[in-house]
């Protein structure tokens, strides 16, 4: 009986043994196969991004050939309501325009790598321009973030796992521009999963800043601001959860506003976090002077997008509330008490502030009613609610890229360590959750007790080293508050950083004296001759009247350097 019990007990090993074996295999096998689908997947993916630049470069060549007139230098020079105005007078052809934009864009693309295709239908559309002549942005081309859907094309938000069919209808905002006449002419490049201020992704790579190539161009809107900031797109679409189109505008020199979420369709627009409804996400216009920024918004708030998109308030572009010039109440804010503002991103804003006061406005200071509490409890508890589950799901079956990895890190640790980790840490690290309340309202309960209209605060910046946004989430602070109230936010170039700045930046020490402030020294170091930028924020829905205060910023900082 021993033996055959010994017996027994050797088959079970063996047996067990076989099974563990035979598990491993299947998920090494199953490993491997996912990431030699990965591959293909992205082979594929650039293989149509490289025949739609080569097809288009033809295309240009040929019109080239055919046009030597063409002004091209001229046309790029153009503001965009200067280039509307020539279009609509017929002093400028679309097909001139168009053609100029195309070879600029392609030039630039293979620059700093910030398109994911080109959209060949454009060329299509172009043929057919003339019907559209009524519309406000006639002949206009147009950038769009990847993450918008176009027809034909993939929306993939720089995960593998999305690169599965290509898209069958246009994004509602995508239709609304068509309509106005303006000419979706390429797509623009994103980070991995969308959840990153950086742009690079495993598909199409790593976009860099147009000012500096050892810089990021910022996320996750960063083809479009690499694009305009190197004079490829005269106008862009982007998308913001927490400062996706400010961030690049102001790491690129360009403008970009985050609007009222809602006031603008978002069917058709992929989010990584679709459901997640704590903190909003919202597209927006980034483009090279505000006036165009106030252009696309008057475009877009059409009778057409309210049919196509009837969750969308019929509130069309209020003309007078951006025209008006009245003096305002600003609040302004140096320091949120959580991230430090580098020196240049402080210079901005005094001399902003000085400026603004000059010129008949009332300052007043302001500070962001419990910021800590607003970051940890809201902000973090309602993106991260999952624990980061959903986004790591979207990563499946691909390479992490390199400038997501830092970030999602403690999102692969199991929950009861996530758990135990927050709670040990709580005493020893300063910036670790605290209470819930009703956030939204006490801040404008504040805006009511000092009698502010807008308010004007420091935009992050300048652009960083590379690898470094994955490892600050934390600087997040200066824009993705505006996007838990839902309050519009813009962001303009106002200066450039000096050896002064520099200088200054070597006795940073930051808030906290912590490892998020060492990481942002390091990740601003270098900057000299980076553009810098201010952020102008209203409340819900007077996303004209934040234009009409980042137009008067713009228009006070150009006279001034006269
Ligand atoms: C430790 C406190 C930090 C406070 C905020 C942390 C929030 C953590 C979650 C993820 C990091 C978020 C980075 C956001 C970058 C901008 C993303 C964006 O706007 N994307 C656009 C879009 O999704 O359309």
């Amino acid at each position: 009986l021993e033996h055959v019990i010994r017996l027994d007990k050797r088959t079970a090993a063996l047996l067990t043994a076989a099974a563990c074996g035979v598990g491993a295999v299947v998920v090494l096998v199953q490993k491997v196969s996912r990431h030699q689908e990965a591959k293909k997947r992205i082979q594929k993916a650039t293989n149509l991004r490289t025949e739609s630049l080569r097809r288009a470069e033809q295309e240009v060549l040929r019109y080239k050939q055919s046009h030597p007139a063409t002004s091209s230098a001229n046309i790029l020079m153009l503001s965009l309501s200067e280039l509307t105005k020539q279009l609509k007078d017929g002093s400028l052809s679309p097909e001139d325009v168009f053609y100029t934009y195309m070879e600029k864009a392609i030039d630039v693309h293979k620059k700093l790598n910030c398109c994911t295709g080109i959209i060949l239908e454009s060329f299509e559309q172009l043929k057919t321009i003339h019907s559209s002549k009524e519309g406000l942005l006639y002949g206009v081309p147009v950038s769009i973030k990847e993450n918008f859907d176009c027809q034909n094309h993939y929306t993939s938000c720089g995960v593998v796992i999305n690169l599965d069919q290509p898209i069958q209808e246009d994004s509602v905002l995508v239709k609304v521009l068509k309509s106005q006449g303006a000419i979706p002419f390429v797509k623009t490049n994103l980070p991995q999963a969308l959840l990153n201020y950086d742009c690079s992704n495993p598909i199409y790579g790593q976009t860099v800043n147009p000012h500096n190539l050892q810089k990021t161009s910022g996320g996750s809107s960063g083809g479009e601001g690499a694009l305009l900031g190197g004079g490829g797109s005269v106008l862009g679409l982007g998308s913001d959860i927490g400062g996706s189109i400010r961030f690049p505008a102001s790491f690129c020199g360009v403008c970009g506003l985050k609007p009222t979420a809602g006031r603008l369709s978002s069917k058709g627009l992929k989010t990584i976090l679709p459901g997640q409804k704590s903190v909003l996400s919202c597209p927006g216009p980034m483009a090279k002077d505000v006036d165009s920024l106030a252009l696309f918004m008057q475009a877009v708030l059409c009778d057409h997008m309210f049919s196509l998109d009837p969750t969308i308030p019929p509130v069309p572009f209020n003309v007078q509330m951006y025209q008006s010039r009245k003096p305002l109440r600003i609040g302004y804010l140096e320091n949120d008490g959580y991230t430090q503002p580098s020196p240049s991103m402080l210079r901005g804003i005094r001399e902003v502030k000085a400026l603004l006061e000059r010129a008949g406005h009332t300052l007043v200071p302001y500070k962001p009613p419990r910021i800590k509490y607003a970051l940890h409890e809201l902000i973090v508890r309602g993106v991260l609610a999952d624990g980061g589950a959903t986004m790591l799901q979207k990563l499946k079956g691909s390479p992490v890229d390199p400038a997501l990895i830092e970030q999602v890190k403690p999102y692969y640790l199991p929950k009861w360590i996530k758990k135990t980790m927050s709670f040990l840490l709580s005493p020893v690290s300063p910036r670790v959750p605290a209470v819930l309340s009703d956030y939204i309202h006490e801040t404008i309960a504040e805006w009511r007790r000092l009698d502010i209209d807008v308010l004007l605060c420091p935009m992050l910046g300048p652009a960083f080293n590379f690898f470094y946004c994955s490892r600050l989430t934390c600087a997040v602070s200066y824009t993705m508050i505006y996007n838990l109230l839902n309050f519009p936010a813009g962001c303009l170039p106002v200066s450039t950083v000096t050896e002064q700045d520099e200088e200054e930046l070597r006795h940073y020490k930051g808030n906290y004296q912590d490892m998020w402030d060492r990481h942002f020294k390091k990740a601003v170091t270098g900057s000299v001759g980076l553009p810098v930028a201010v952020q102008c924020v209203a409340l819900p829905w007077h996303d004209e009247l934040c234009l009409r205060f980042m137009k008067e910023v713009e228009e006070l900082v150009k006279e001034s350097r006269k």
